[in-house]
């Protein structure tokens, strides 16, 4: 498997280059022409039942090749039901979604998935105890959790290195993932997910479980992330508007599978969306870029 470099080049510049197509914050800040109808993410009349309980209901969403968005809400909201569908993992029961430009139900899953990094406690799960942190990231290239016979080349380990030095746990590469602190398990998660250059990156309560340390450490780690025009598209999920890093550009409400209000950040987020969605009366204060609620008297 390869690099950055072996990207697709879908986007024209004006001189001949052809900058990949979701870099397109620096094809927007250089003139370059761009598809805006290159959608990464589209969710139409979406709606997910198991028997008599309907998870999510009426999901008109959709998220661009240079937008960061936030999935907020309280526990069975319906969070994690819309990242599934995201990560080919979960069809709808109603309604289409397209990932990628390829529609669930008429594409093979196990051909977008390459495209997509993800970060859930499900897949953490499943890493074996004693996989070498280096391990861990670099088997993303073939999908598969577990070394075993495959082969790698020099561009595949150092890319490894390079993405756990991101992270800041590059000197945990040759220790085993069981050892690992629960922070250090999600960093080098994110770098595994982030291992196949991927063209959606879908974090799943990223800073769960994490000390106030590690949520800071990992926060800025997000945001000079989202920060970065070469970034992937991104969806993080969360309980907290503490957790959102700077950069972040969207926000999606949910309540009881219902979407409370989607749209720039800045707009979405107000005490009266919060306390909609978390049914309290909660005061929002913002300093920086950052976030903080808590229930107001
Ligand atoms: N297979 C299922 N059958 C019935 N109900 C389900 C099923 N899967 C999920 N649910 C329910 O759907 C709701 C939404 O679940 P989901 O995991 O998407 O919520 P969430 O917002 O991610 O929650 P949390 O923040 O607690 O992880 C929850 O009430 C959950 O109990």
């Amino acid at each position: 498997m390869g690099g950055r470099g072996d990207l697709p080049d879908t986007c024209g510049g004006p001189d001949g280059d052809e900058p990949p197509a979701r870099r397109r914050v620096a094809a927007v800040s250089h003139g370059w022409e761009v598809d805006v109808d290159d959608l990464v993410i589209r969710m139409d009349g979406v709606g997910v039942r198991r028997g008599k309980t309907t998870l999510v209901a009426d999901v008109n969403w959709s998220v661009e090749l240079d937008e960061r968005w936030v999935v907020l809400g309280p526990n069975g909201a319906g969070k994690t039901t819309l990242l599934k569908m995201a990560s080919t993992e979960m069809h709808p029961s109603e309604g289409s979604v397209d990932v990628l430009g390829e529609r669930l139900g008429k594409t093979n899953v196990f051909d977008l998935r390459p495209r997509i990094g993800l970060c859930s406690a499900a897949l953490a799960a499943r890493i074996p105890g004693d996989e070498l942190v280096r391990d861990v990231v670099v088997s993303a290239g073939y999908s598969v959790l577990g070394r075993w016979h495959e082969e790698y080349e020099a561009m595949d380990t150092d890319r490894a290195a390079e993405l756990l030095d991101m992270l800041g746990v590059a000197h945990l590469a040759e220790r085993e993932y069981a050892t690992l602190s629960e922070g250090e398990r999600k960093r080098t998660t994110i770098a595994r997910a982030l291992m196949t250059d991927p063209e959606l990156l879908l974090l799943d309560e990223p800073a769960a479980g994490l000390d106030l340390g590690g949520r800071e450490d990992l926060v800025a780690r997000l945001s000079a992330l989202a920060m970065d025009p070469d970034a992937p598209a991104s969806v993080l999920v969360t309980h907290h508007v503490e957790e959102i890093p700077p950069g972040f550009t969207h926000g999606l409400l949910l309540r009881e599978g219902n979407i409370v209000a989607q749209g720039l950040l800045d707009d979405v987020l107000t005490e009266d969306n919060l306390s909609k969605t978390f049914d309290q009366d909660l005061e929002l204060q913002r300093s920086g870029a950052r976030y903080f609620a808590r229930r107001r008297g």
